[in-house]
């Protein structure tokens, strides 16, 4: 049926698509629901608007403020917004209103009548793509059921364990948070484990799995233990942190619990994509509830990077009796794609909500009584999560900078900034393109940094008698000593223009001699993954000479300790990495890193963009910013993602 508004609508969602205020797909999304039933003018804006808002990252559209604030939830001006309104012609002024228009339709399925599989669906006041609906919805029940999954572990063991495994641990904030995570995950099938950098999440999680080989894996012969991470950088480092934690340990609790033993019973640390089995050209896994995974224990780190579909995925494929361990930093900012499953998760653990039973087992397996500020009623989630509240590697200027701007204090940061005179935080401000390019050449005048590091190791070439692959490990590792790390991919302030600029400018200072596309020096950043050359989405590599073909180049890619390399006309999908998102950072770390803020940042910019990327610095961070009021802005900024988990999670 084709109604007198829909030339106009279509006609404004064509031209919002030309101002790049819509995706071409919301527009052909809105209009596909449209041509499948009843085409009312709301439906089809709403349609339009949830599909702009997912794509954002958003997994629903919240009816209240599409009622009240819809230039706001879209991020646009008035001015902006008119056009559809006048378009829409009636405006449902509440969420009650919009759900009665909405539940009218017959595309949209309000959750409690029959179901008959149509693609919206409409659940309280929130209306969701099916697809993400499914998602948040089998997320909510997995980890309620498995954190009301209560173990009965035997206290006094636990204490005694504890007691080995953290002989000095230090207090922090009046109770031992590390002690009562390992307390805590040992009792359920879901363990939360979220801090900061350095606060110790991987030290906690390696006495964790001591702890559950010492109370159950030795009588558990054959505890199968996995460890994986959204990227395949983060992956090498949980495995090598956790070796290298159990290592110590090992040595000081020693043969009372082999945990050499344990450390062999665990493999290497996986992606997500390889450990669920990804095969290509589906989104579908080898592992599902069908065919679980062979595990009992699984650890999975930088959690704050799992996306929903992920995130569902990963947990419809854990057999129901296997314990999932999640360590991430809840600040941090969310995938790219839809979802804050970490936030959602954790969004009562900075003030605990722990309830009477949590404190008294926690009391008992622990000797620790948990201040009285934490204690409320949480609900189930809250019960199984701890927040690690003290960095013991993250401290002086950099540690100050990124708590001032968690706390959404811009003076703070910007005394941080100003103030620090030893060279571990300055700001450059107001900046220009130059001055970025100018730090990817040369770095930070007393504190180095910059790319002319490993280019110099790669002309000088390998040492002699040296091995190859080691010579290349210490070229990679050199080149992961600085990044620069841009809010947005267009635009001279964007990973696109500043890594052409950086290009010329290294080949005008003789640096770099570039033949074409691949060039000997070039870094590079995969963007999808690729299972026939074995590489996936955010590995980076560096690209070298093949020394077994004189002319051929290859790239060299760093796993852990070891060197893997493929030859550089078979990959496929890959950009230049000088500069990259912020959002591609995480889960790495470098010595020196550059922020560079944009001008327009579009909405890009936020305090979660701005506090991971400062926690990206191991030792030198160098904010550049073409006005000052920028850092201010970005950090009053916060990024709301919509979703219903955490409501679903409290219920
Ligand atoms: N209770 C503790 N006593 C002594 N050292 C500790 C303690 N907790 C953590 N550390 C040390 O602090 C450093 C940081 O710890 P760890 O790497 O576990 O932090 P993290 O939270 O996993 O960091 P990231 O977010 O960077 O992965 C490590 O060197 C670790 O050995």
């Amino acid at each position: 049926m084709t109604m007198m508004h829909e030339p106009a609508l279509f006609a404004v969602l064509d031209g919002l698509t030309e101002t790049g205020q819509l995706r071409r797909l919301s527009g052909a999304f809105a209009r596909f629901i449209g041509s499948v039933g009843s085409s009312s003018p709301q439906l089809m804006a709403a349609c339009a608007l949830l599909s702009e808002l997912e794509g954002s990252g958003h997994s629903c559209l919240l009816l209240a403020d599409l009622a009240a604030t819809p230039a706001v939830l879209m991020g646009w001006t008035e001015e902006q917004w008119q056009p559809l309104r006048d378009a829409v012609g009636e405006w449902p002024q509440s969420a009650t209103a919009w759900r009665a228009v909405l539940a009218g339709s017959g595309q949209v399925w309000s959750v409690g009548d029959t179901d008959r599989q149509q693609p919206l669906v409409l659940d309280g006041e929130r209306l969701y793509l099916r697809r993400y609906w499914r998602d948040e919805t089998q997320v909510a029940h997995a980890v309620r059921s498995r954190a009301l999954t209560a173990r009965a572990p035997d206290v006094a063991d636990v204490r005694r364990w504890l007691d080995v495994l953290f002989d000095h641990a230090p207090r922090e904030g009046g109770a031992d948070w590390q002690k009562i995570a390992c307390a805590v995950a040992l009792r359920g099938q879901l363990g939360i484990i979220t801090g900061g950098p350095g606060t110790g999440k991987t030290y906690t999680v390696a006495r964790l799995l001591a702890l559950l080989f010492a109370t159950e894996g030795q009588r558990q012969a054959g505890m199968r233990i996995a460890m994986a991470a959204p990227t395949g950088k983060a992956a090498a480092r949980l495995k090598q942190s956790i070796d290298q934690a159990l290592d110590v340990l090992a040595a000081k609790v020693g043969p009372a619990l082999p945990l050499r033993d344990l450390a062999a019973r665990m493999g290497a640390a996986r992606t997500l994509h390889s450990l669920l089995g990804a095969r290509p050209d589906t989104r579908a896994f080898q592992h599902h509830a069908g065919n679980p995974l062979e595990v009992d224990v699984l650890i999975v780190d930088e959690a704050s990077m799992i996306h929903l579909e992920m995130m569902a995925s990963l947990l419809a494929a854990l057999p129901p009796h296997a314990r999932l361990i999640l360590l991430g930093d809840k600040d941090q900012l969310a995938s790219v794609e839809a979802g804050a499953v970490l936030g959602d998760l954790c969004h009562r653990a900075e003030t605990g909500g722990y309830d009477d039973a949590t404190l008294a087992y926690v009391a008992a397996a622990t000797g620790q009584d948990i201040p009285a500020h934490f204690r409320g009623h949480g609900g189930p989630i809250a019960q199984q999560t701890v927040m690690l509240r003290q960095s013991r590697r993250f401290g002086g200027p950099i540690g100050a900078l990124a708590l001032a701007v968690n706390a959404g204090d811009s003076l703070q940061a910007q005394e941080v900034l100003r103030g620090t005179t030893d060279g571990t935080v300055a700001w450059v401000e107001p900046a220009q393109q130059s001055d970025v390019v100018q730090l990817a050449l040369a770095g930070r005048p007393g504190v180095g940094g910059g790319y002319q590091g490993y280019l110099r190791l790669i002309r000088a070439g390998a040492p002699d008698g040296a091995a190859h692959d080691d010579w290349v490990a210490s070229v990679l590792k050199e080149f992961e000593a600085f990044r620069i790390l841009c809010a947005v991919r267009e635009g001279e302030w964007g990973v696109a223009g500043l890594n052409e600029v950086i290009e010329h400018k290294l080949e005008a200072a003789g640096l770099i001699r570039r033949r074409g596309e691949w060039y000997v020096g070039r870094p590079v950043m995969v963007t999808r993954n690729d299972y026939g050359t074995g590489v996936f989405n955010g590995d980076i590599g560096l690209t070298l000479a093949d020394p077994a073909r004189p002319g051929a180049l290859r790239v060299y890619f760093l796993e852990g300790e070891k060197v893997r390399s493929v030859l550089a006309t078979r990959l496929r999908n890959v950009e230049t990495a000088f500069a990259m998102t912020v959002h591609k950072s995480q889960g790495s770390e470098f010595n020196h890193t550059v922020l560079a803020l944009p001008r327009d940042g579009g909405g890009a910019l936020a305090r979660e963009l701005v506090y991971t990327g400062i926690t990206r610095a191991r030792s030198y961070f160098t904010l550049v910013s073409p006005s000052p009021q920028l850092l201010q802005e970005a950090i009053s900024q916060r990024t709301q993602r919509a979703s219903g988990l955490r409501g679903l999670l409290d219920n």
